[in-house]
């Protein structure tokens, strides 16, 4: 921005910014205080990590509008909203426990949003069947929650949140009250709209995999501040806390299974224990990582790589290997092992994990 802006006649002070989110959220409660920055450009997803009480919910109350701001500011899309009330803003909120109106069937759920910023009933319901048309719930339409199973009904939630076209998206553990199995099911589902989401995604979840598949950024918070934030291969690799490292110690790769084999989009292929076809994740854990000076022979693990160490970082009695090379990983080892191995930056190691210790699942 420069002086001249100020002075273009149509220039307001709320329309100066650019897009995205651009926010510093201070919020008093008592004795905490929730004091951080989040910014994002549209079609960003964030995720806000963080242990019980780390300010997490407060920060999506405060973004809703339902928590006003002690301090800081709010701006989406160059407009500031710290005064706009929740009604107003241009936010669509998901909760885990759905929150659907009990009263209306699936179909007036998505049409309230539409409804309410002044499309007829007609307009409204016609776009709220095709929302639950994307969502694969054309039959469904005329269902009551009550009659919806868990998965559905989410699916109605973000429905309905993306119907009112909102320039932010807020999605509060939306997986959490799901079991097992429909989790993975909306979670693949979850991820493919918020890839074609235009605008701001902020969620908030515990379950580190669920931040690390659906966001492009993780923001983790802890005591009211953000301690780390990047992507998730970054945190990964580099945690900056003992938390981080056990929250996030997860190595994670797309690709394209055949049976027992998945051919990852960059790099070499790992063997897992599923036998799937198509795109898939494979996820395995820092722990799960055996490293070697020489390469092993005799070794019974399927997956054998050659790396080269990228970087050592201390968390309790772990050390956290940064590995660069054909699949650039993190692995967890101890202290005593890491100085048997001699590991020190660029020094040369072969990294096995068994098949048994991987986990793939579909996109
Ligand atoms: N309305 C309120 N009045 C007073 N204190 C509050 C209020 N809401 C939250 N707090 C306090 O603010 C802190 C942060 O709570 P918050 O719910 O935002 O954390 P969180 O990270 O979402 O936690 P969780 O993962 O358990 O949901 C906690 O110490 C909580 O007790």
């Amino acid at each position: 921005m420069t002086d001249l802006d100020d002075t273009t006649p149509d220039a307001t002070a709320e329309h100066t910014r650019g897009e995205g989110l651009d926010a510093h959220l201070v919020v008093d409660h008592d004795t905490f205080r929730l004091d951080i920055t989040l910014t994002a450009a549209p079609g960003d997803v964030l995720a806000l990590l963080g242990p019980n009480g780390a300010g997490k919910t407060t920060a999506l109350r405060a973004l809703a509008g339902l928590t006003p701001l002690t301090d800081g500011h709010l701006r989406l899309d160059g407009t500031e909203l710290d005064r706009t009330p929740p009604e107003s803003r241009p936010v669509g909120v998901v909760f885990q426990d759905y929150l659907l109106f009990p009263h209306l069937s699936a179909l007036d759920n998505v049409a309230f949003g539409p409804r309410c910023q002044g499309a007829t009933k007609t307009e409204a319901r016609a776009q709220a069947a095709d929302w639950l048309d994307r969502m694969g719930l054309a039959d469904h339409a005329g269902a009551k929650p009550r009659r919806l199973s868990g998965g559905q009904a989410q699916r109605v939630a973000l429905a309905r949140a993306l119907a009112t076209r909102p320039r932010l998206l807020l999605l509060d553990e939306p997986l959490a009250a799901l079991d097992a199995r429909t989790r993975l099911e909306v979670r693949a589902q979850l991820r493919r709209h918020l890839a074609e989401f235009e605008a701001v995604a902020v969620l908030v979840t515990h379950d580190p995999l669920d931040a690390m598949v659906l966001a492009d950024r993780l923001v983790v918070v802890e005591h009211g501040q953000v301690v780390q934030e990047g992507t998730p291969a970054d945190i990964a690799r580099h945690p900056r806390t003992d938390y981080i490292a056990q929250l996030v110690g997860l190595n994670l790769y797309k690709g394209q299974a055949e049976g027992h084999t998945v051919r990852l989009d960059a790099g070499p292929a790992i063997t897992t224990t599923e036998d799937l076809t198509g795109p898939v994740f494979v996820a395995f854990p820092p722990g799960a990582v055996t490293l070697y000076r020489d390469r092993p022979t005799g070794s019974s693990a399927r997956n054998l790589w050659r790396c080269e160490v990228a970087g050592l970082e201390t968390h309790g009695d772990q050390i956290r290997a940064d590995l660069a090379g054909e699949l650039p990983l993190a692995a967890d080892l101890t202290t005593v092992a890491a100085a048997e191995l001699d590991l020190h930056p660029g020094a040369p190691v072969w990294a096995t994990v068994k098949a048994t210790q991987t986990h793939a699942y579909p996109t």
